[in-house]
């Protein structure tokens, strides 16, 4: 099943909202659709909201009309600056947005030249994000070792990346290594990634998952069932601190009550240096439905106040290490990680 497909100079996302009482997909054929593909969580999860600003911004290209070339990068680069007003959290979408418009600058002949080599550097960015995912599995499994017990939250697995995922990777390549992990999976409230998502792909890919509420975390660990709590993340600051879905700093805290080790499994896109510390995130607040009216019909007085923060930061002093595709980083957060982009 691909989260996101790129044919017919659209992109095609799996709606992800509807997800796993039935499987349909949505056609983004304008960079208005594309951005609320994005808003509106069809597609989600930090690497695969990255591929879709990238197609967003080839389709943009694309309905570029005009010849000259620095009218059509003016234009481009006002695409961006609307399609990174999508979601603020996770850097993978101002990234990937980035990353077109220095090729927008690159020197070529015309803007016929230009549109294809956008298109392609689009699709680039979407193969590469499965090639990360295979070794930041690789590096993740060093830490492991058959027969343990995971804890995750939220979905960082394939359908937040195009392949393996990135706190699943590990799982995924245990399973083709012959290994068995006993997968517990937090419901994720909210939006219910966890079960929805993650119980949902895990499930279907024969590994053994099993499905918790958020306030069963505790328990599961107190019984010795987890032996290492993995999840993903929308954005590293430069400290090392880290934003994930709202619950994993909970879990953070109790991780270091029972002595788990938490690692946050992340490709280096998602490691913003420029962002210092946690504090500097922008954490994106959410409808307050999403709290009270969950699950078809009202849970709380219709007219209450709600809060609904739907990433929290986890302090880096909570972590034990940040695994990526190019290597396993522990403390001290704020030089190790400088070395990742030093080669
Ligand atoms: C590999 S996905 C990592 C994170 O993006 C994921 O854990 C998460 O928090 C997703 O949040 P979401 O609100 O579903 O986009």
């Amino acid at each position: 099943m691909k989260t996101i497909e790129w044919k017919d100079n659209s992109v095609i996302l799996l709606d992800q909202r509807i997800l796993p009482n039935k499987i349909e997909y949505v056609v983004c054929k304008d960079v208005k659709s594309v951005w609320h593909g994005i808003q509106d969580m069809i597609v989600r999860g930090a690497p695969a909201i990255g591929v879709t600003a990238a197609y967003g911004m080839a389709i943009g290209a694309l309905n570029i009309n005009t010849d000259d070339l620095n009218t059509f990068r003016k234009n481009f680069k006002e695409i961006g600056d609307y399609l990174a007003t999508s979601r603020p959290t996770a850097v993978n979408l101002f990234w990937a947005i980035e990353r077109m418009i220095a090729c927008s600058n690159e020197s070529v002949h015309s803007v016929i030249d230009l549109k294809e080599r956008l298109v392609d550097e689009a699709i680039e960015i979407h193969k590469e994000d499965e090639l990360i995912n295979y070794k930041i599995g690789e590096n993740m499994l060093s830490l492991l070792e058959d027969g343990c017990g995971i804890l995750t939250h939220c979905n960082a697995g394939a359908l937040a990346t195009t392949k393996y995922g990135t706190a699943t990777a590990a799982i995924y390549l245990a399973q083709e290594k012959g290994w068995n992990f006993k997968v517990y999976s937090d419901e994720t409230r909210p939006r219910l990634q966890g079960s929805t998502l993650t119980a949902f792909e895990l499930h279907q890919a024969g590994i053994d998952v099993t499905v918790i509420t958020d306030s069963m975390a505790a328990v599961v660990m107190a019984e010795g069932k987890i032996d290492a709590i993995i999840v993903g993340a929308d954005r590293v600051a430069a400290n090392g601190d880290v934003a994930n879905k709202i619950g994993t700093f909970n879990l953070s805290i109790l991780a270091r009550n029972f002595n788990i080790p938490l690692y946050i499994a992340v490709p280096t896109p998602t490691i913003d240096l420029e962002t210092k510390t946690g504090k500097d995130i922008p954490i994106e607040e959410r409808d307050p439905l999403e709290v009270i009216c969950g699950f078809g019909s009202f849970t709380a007085p219709k007219d209450v106040k709600v809060y609904n923060p739907a990433f929290d930061v986890t302090p880096a002093d909570n972590i034990t290490a940040i695994v990526t595709e190019k290597g396993i980083v522990r403390a001290p957060f704020e030089e190790n990680l400088k070395k990742l982009f030093q080669y």
